[in-house]
């Protein structure tokens, strides 16, 4: 975003001018949620101060009684003309008294450090004195590149995104500081902007389709059947064809439509992993780490088929530096495994998952409260905001499955991390509380069928 509005600002866009779009886009969500009730603006420094004031202004011009509360002289050009504009008093942060609604414009995108104790404390406490609550474009107080939270933050009821979305709408722990999140258009369009993850859109079957046309799935299973099993369930009830669940030979326990193969000995897993019809296989749910969990690995990793390589497929592949997996897999780490698999990048969760996409030539879900797309290409959908009941085992195993599902049925590993996720997502949300991870697949048709 920063990069656009320098390129439209070269380009002779006049910056007071997008500085105007900002607040008057603030001022059209406030007025929307809020109407006609008091209301104080909190303005900083910075340019996020001058869409404060213009915001102000165009409020108190629609008969909103609005006050104005400033932390210091504004230092920018623009915030400077947009101070100028308010034909209003302008009061000292510390003493400014509560009202119904409250806009932090105390500061945006330029925030290079945690607030002063005092006027975090002060933010905090009129934030919680009000009915409505708005930050414009970031709660004052997050690292906008990485999500961090620098200082205390309080919880507002909408945050005002100027443009386009920053990694901090999307990462934990800032998106967990606002209760809706909506993105204003100011004319100045970030052409590589986040991506938050969007509904796919699905298709049915052709008419002409057969169960290995629509994607065949083996799961290799290992020493605890059960998760293996909810995998296969999973990527049975994601639109695949048909899914194999190739066990060591305990008796099934996923439904009758799964396919029960015994492969104890990796020979005979390599030999049923031959089969070209296999569109997807998926290795690591239930898999366990000894040495016969390996050797089945290996014999997964030589298969020549799409992979998708989670839990202890993952650990098993951190034992060994740089991960070595055939191009087109999908990795699904949580932070432990992401950690242990390329060790401690730099950046924000956002750049720490491109840069392992591309390291290792695959697609990396990298999973958590915030889970982060990344394809080696450089392509990226962030998935907040999911329900916090996913937090129960065997939910991983049933992803896991169903990215294999969707690896089976599109063949394309992005698109089928990326259906996956919202898919799993969307069970979730039709699950409501305190769901099993069976809960889950028993809500896919239903959530695949909102989106045919
Ligand atoms: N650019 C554009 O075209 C458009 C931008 N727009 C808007 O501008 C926002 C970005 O504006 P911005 O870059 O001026 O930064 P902003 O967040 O207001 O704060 C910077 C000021 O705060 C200071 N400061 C920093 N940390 C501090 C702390 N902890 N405690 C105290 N001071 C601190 C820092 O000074 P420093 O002390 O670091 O030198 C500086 O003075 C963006 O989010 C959007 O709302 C829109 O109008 C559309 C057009
Ligand atoms: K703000």
């Amino acid at each position: 975003m920063r990069r656009a509005e320098q390129a439209a600002i070269a380009a002779g866009v006049d910056e007071y001018r997008l500085m105007e779009r900002a607040g008057a886009a603030a001022a059209e969500i406030v007025w929307r949620a809020g109407g006609k009730r008091d209301l104080l603006v909190l303005c900083g420094p910075g340019n996020n101060g001058g869409d404060g004031f213009v915001a102000a202004r165009l409020l108190r011009a629609r008969g909103v009684p609005v006050r104005v509360a400033a932390l210091g002289e504004s230092r920018t050009e623009c915030s400077r003309t947009a101070r100028a504009a308010w034909d209003g008093p302008v009061e000292p942060l510390a003493t400014a008294a509560p009202a119904t609604q409250i806009v932090d414009a105390l500061f945006g995108t330029g925030l290079t450090r945690g607030l002063d104790k005092d006027v975090a404390d002060r933010l905090a406490a009129l934030t919680g004195q009000a009915s409505f609550s708005y930050a414009i474009d970031l709660p004052s107080g997050v690292e906008t590149d990485s999500g961090a939270l620098l200082s205390q933050v309080p919880r507002f009821g909408i945050c005002i995104a100027l443009g386009a979305l920053k990694p901090a709408h999307l990462l934990y722990p800032a998106a967990s500081c606002f209760d809706r999140l909506v993105c204003a258009d100011i004319g100045v369009d970030a052409p590589d902007k986040v991506h938050r993850l969007a509904a796919p859109v699905l298709s049915s079957p052709v008419p002409s389709a057969h169960k290995y046309s629509r994607g065949l799935v083996a799961v290799a299973g290992g020493d605890m059947a059960g998760a293996s099993s909810l995998a296969s369930h999973a990527a049975a009830r994601s639109g695949a064809g048909m899914v194999r669940h190739i066990g060591l030979g305990q008796p099934g326990r996923g439904p009758d439509a799964l396919v029960e193969l015994k492969g104890e000995a990796p020979d005979q897993l390599a030999a049923l992993l031959r089969d070209r019809r296999l569109a997807a296989v998926l290795a690591g749910p239930g898999l366990g780490r000894d040495d016969r969990a390996r050797a089945r690995l290996e014999a997964v990793l030589a298969c020549g088929r799409p992979l998708v390589l989670d839990a202890d497929a993952l650990t098993l592949l951190g034992d060994g530096g740089d991960p070595a997996v055939p191009a087109g897999s999908v990795l699904t780490p949580h932070e432990g495994e992401f950690v242990r698999l390329f060790g401690d990048l730099p950046g924000s969760k956002i750049d720490r998952a491109a840069e392992a996409a591309r390291r290792c030539g695959a697609v990396v879900i990298y999973k958590g409260a915030d889970s982060v797309i990344a394809a080696p290409d450089g392509r990226v959908a962030i998935a907040s905001g999911a329900s916090s009941w996913l937090s129960t085992a065997g939910t991983g195993d049933v992803l896991a499955g169903l990215v294999a599902g969707r690896l089976a049925v599109t063949g394309d590993p992005f698109r089928a991390a990326c259906e996956a996720l919202w898919l799993h997502g969307e069970a979730a949300r039709r699950a409501g509380p305190a769901f099993i991870a069976d809960d889950l697949i028993a809500r896919l048709p239903a959530a695949i069928a909102c989106r045919l």
